[in-house]
């Protein structure tokens, strides 16, 4: 993934349609995995991000700023806004695309601080692929879809195959998910 000042997306990447199977601009998507700290409803202290699919290659995404999400006194911490961000993304290349994908790189520009109560609307934006690789973008406004821009940040995906997870992580967490219905990573 190129830096900053370079060009987005990079030279390469060629543009992308959704998958068929997507859900379609309106739907409102659910909780991944109840235990995620980015959507799920089992986190008392996570994000409960809620997303819902946008026109266009697009997720829109919001969540509210609590007290748990803090590094300096009443604002919230850089990194716990990357993982919103991180969230954001990957659910507009899983959802949009139905591939498995995990974070290869993410990179943000904090741009306005973001206090405790405000709600940040983010739109996520899938800017195409070049073989496994998926990169998309995103940016996140203070308590308005047309509020003042907070933070932006963009995130190269790298699709995986599904034994990535069951490998990896927690196979006893798969089956749950599966017999939840929830078995996008
Ligand atoms: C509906 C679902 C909603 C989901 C929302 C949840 C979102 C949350 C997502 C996450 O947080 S995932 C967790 C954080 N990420 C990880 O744990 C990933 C850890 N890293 C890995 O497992 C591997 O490094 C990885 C799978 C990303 C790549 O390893 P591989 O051995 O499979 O592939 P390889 O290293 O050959 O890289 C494939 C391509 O990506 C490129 N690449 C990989 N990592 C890169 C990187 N960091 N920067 C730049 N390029 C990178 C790499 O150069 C190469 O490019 P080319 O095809 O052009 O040769």
């Amino acid at each position: 993934m190129k830096n900053s000042g370079e060009a987005w997306p990079p030279e390469g990447t060629e543009p992308v349609a959704a998958h068929p199977d997507a859900p379609g601009p309106g739907t409102k998507l659910g909780v991944h995995f109840s235990e995620c700290f980015g959507c799920g409803d089992e986190q008392d202290g996570g994000l409960h991000m809620e997303s819902t699919v946008g026109d266009g290659l697009t997720v829109k995404s919001q969540f509210t700023v609590t007290e748990a999400h803090q590094g300096a006194p009443g604002l919230a911490h850089g990194g716990l806004l990357a993982c919103a961000f991180d969230e954001a993304l990957g659910s507009v290349a899983g959802n949009l695309l139905r591939l498995p994908a995990v974070t290869g790189r993410l990179e943000t520009d904090f741009r306005r601080p973001v206090p405790v109560g405000s709600t940040l609307f983010i739109t996520a934006t899938l800017d195409g692929m070049d073989g496994r690789k998926i990169y998309v973008s995103a940016e996140g406004r203070l308590d308005a879809e047309d509020g003042p821009v907070a933070v932006r940040a963009r995130a190269l995906f790298v699709t995986v195959e599904f034994d990535h997870f069951t490998t990896h992580g927690d196979p006893n967490a798969w089956k749950k998910m599966r017999d939840s219905n929830r078995v996008n990573p």
